[in-house]
């Protein structure tokens, strides 16, 4: 299916510093005008906020050569007009950065999420869904408060600075000496900081990821926890990883602080020399006193912005952290689309034939489950599969449905590898139905479109008639418009497993590999089911994972699994004709049965 291999528990991936660049550079891909716009306006903001301490310093010199008051005058003009741009520009400057920077990172989580949902089942299941959601959530979230903390630093403070030192190079070079001086106090303090803070945030927000992933895992399985008091068992390993997360977080306060003892004393030092230096200058008469006073307030001006750069490397720090991890994810999808991608030119499937050649399948985390298993299902043709608890029927049907690669072996459909289809192809051509149905939130009309997005409401309807909901649809509130799903009109199994079926039935695919659907229905409602279920796959190849024999036995053929073997096959008379472990099932089924 993908030539990435991960191993089973391996968390998805943080990305390294390329590739959060990479990743982070394709959020804009389409917005270098709008960048270069607002390049241009922060240049100009910044430029107009030097205007002022220009002015004033000027007009020191202006008292002390006795000038008149219109050159008082027009300066202080000046003075006004540069606070006046300064601020219209450096508002303005802000909103456009914010706006540019938000709409990459709804660009980043769009695809993020978009990439997630197309990333193998098996994948997911080895990373834990709760890193994906940490993911979608914590990360974007820390992201999203870097950026509107980042913002205004990175829109005003940074052209302020280089601004700045350039008009302190024009005033006189030796004012330019003081600052390179001065600076590597500032960037040692800052240097130390980015050594050390990322490892810590990193660790904080792996901490987040396992935490989510323990909540998550509590809270599928609630009705569970409740029945059986799990709650104090639960709370165990999320107390542990929350109190990781404490530590963690504590551990990256106390690097701030030293991130701010360092950068007063640079600030001390920083002013100090430049007067210093200035009274050095004047003395000598190589500039003026003004010219001083505008070295003094430039200075002023750089250490302000200069420490908001530095206050928000640490919300940029951690939120870098958690760029790395959505960019991680990120690259992971887009290999598993390359790989996905490479497959479009593999052969037409010939016809709807799956075979199965001593296919071995083991978890990465145990021992082998299915041992070189022969099957193969013709065009048109349903096959149950049946067996005890354990026997490794739904690990098997997850293998031919590609779900898993056979650790061994081959899986063909239409001649073609399944492997080879692609993910696209081969879900269009076998479609899995597995024994946790699911109702997407919304209304009942959203649930159905998303197998067929352009289906008329008639459509809809037809295809409810066909598995026996549209009685129950039409009398729920708000008929197809209900909404249902999570937090919406609770639906039984039964009527969730027949929307599933109408869906399946939308989707139209060839193969049908059908997991235990009628395991949840209650009897009275089963055999309703099964005849939903048998509407369904009409006209279609099937694989059915049949736990009431009745079904089996209206199949073509029944295929026996045991200890991850087919131990016996044949139709349902063929079988029961041979008194093997068959006969005995149905048996006792029949007995069963006749006392319901
Ligand atoms: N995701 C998994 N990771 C590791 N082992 C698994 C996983 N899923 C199933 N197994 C193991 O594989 C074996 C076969 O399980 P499987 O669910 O395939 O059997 P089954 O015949 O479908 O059982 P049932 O009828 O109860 O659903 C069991 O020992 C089970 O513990």
């Amino acid at each position: 299916m993908t030539t990435t291999s991960v191993r089973a528990g391996e968390r998805f991936r943080t990305a390294d510093a390329r590739g959060t660049v990479r990743v982070a550079r394709s959020a804009f891909a389409g917005k270098g005008r709008v960048a270069f716009g607002v390049f241009v306006v922060l240049v100009i903001g910044a430029a107009a906020g030097l205007v002022t301490p220009w002015a004033m310093g000027r007009s020191v010199d202006v008292v002390l050569e006795g000038g008149d008051l219109t050159d008082i005058a027009w300066l202080a003009g000046a003075m006004v007009v540069g606070v006046i741009v300064f601020a219209v520009l450096s508002g303005l400057g802000l909103m456009l950065t914010s706006q540019l920077f938000e709409t990459g990172l709804a660009r980043l989580r769009e695809r993020m999420l978009a990439a997630a949902m197309r990333l193998p089942l098996a994948r997911i299941e080895s990373a834990g869904s709760g890193d994906l959601v940490s993911r979608a959530t914590d990360d974007v979230a820390q992201v999203s408060s870097a950026i509107r903390e980042a913002a205004p630093a990175i829109s005003g403070a940074l052209f302020t600075v280089v601004l700045t030192m350039l008009g302190l190079a024009v005033l006189d070079w030796r004012f330019l000496i003081v600052l390179i001086v001065v600076l590597p106090v500032h960037y040692l303090g800052a240097r130390m900081y980015t050594r050390d803070a990322p490892p810590i945030y990193q660790q904080s927000r792996v901490a987040m990821g396992e935490r989510a992933h323990h909540v998550l895992g509590g809270i599928r399985g609630l009705p569970t926890v409740h029945a059986f008091d799990l709650g104090p068992a639960l709370a165990g390993p999320i107390d542990e990883h929350s109190w990781w997360v404490a530590r963690w977080e504590l551990r990256a306060r106390i690097v701030v602080n030293r991130l701010f003892g360092r950068v007063n004393l640079a600030e001390f030092l920083g002013m100090a020399s430049i007067l210093f230096v200035g009274f050095l200058l004047v003395d000598s008469d190589a500039i003026t006193v003004g010219v001083t006073t505008t070295a003094m307030l430039f200075f002023l001006r750089l250490f302000g912005p200069l420490g908001q750069l530095l206050m928000v490397m640490d919300s940029l720090q951690s939120g870098l952290a958690s760029l790395s991890r959505i960019a991680g994810l990120i690259e992971e999808c887009e290999e598993y689309e390359d790989a996905d991608r490479e497959h479009t030119d593999a052969p037409e499937p010939v016809g709807r034939v799956l075979v199965a050649r001593d296919v071995h399948f083991g978890y990465d985390t145990g021992p082998e489950i299915v041992h070189g298993v022969d099957l193969k299902i013709g065009d048109g043709e349903h096959v149950a599969l049946v067996g005890a608890s354990g026997a490794g029927k739904t690990t098997f049907a997850a293998v031919l449905a590609g779900v898993h690669p056979a650790s061994s072996g081959t899986v063909t459909f239409g001649g073609v590898p399944i492997g080879e289809l692609g993910d696209e192809r081969r879900t269009r051509e076998i479609a899995l139905v597995t024994q946790e149905v699911h109702v997407f939130s919304g209304s009942v009309r959203n649930d159905l479109r998303m197998a067929a997005p352009d289906a008329s409401d008639g459509e809809l309807v037809g295809v409810l008639e066909r598995v026996g909901a549209h009685g129950w649809v039409s009398r729920l509130p708000s008929g197809l418009d209900t909404e249902v799903g999570s937090g919406g009109h609770v639906l039984t199994p039964m009527q969730e497993q027949q929307l599933a079926l109408a869906r399946l039935i939308l989707l139209d695919p060839a193969l049908v590999i059908l997991d235990e659907a009628t395991a949840d229905a209650g009897s009275a409602g089963a055999d309703e089911l099964e005849a939903s279920a048998e509407e369904a796959l009409r006209g279609r190849s099937a694989l059915i994972v049949a736990h009431r024999l009745s079904q089996a036995a209206r199949a073509d053929r029944i295929v026996l699994m045991d200890d991850g073997r087919i131990v016996e096959q044949g139709s349902h008379d063929e079988l029961v004709g041979r008194g093997g472990r068959y006969a005995r099932l149905w048996a006792a089924w029949s007995v069963g049965r006749s006392g319901e």
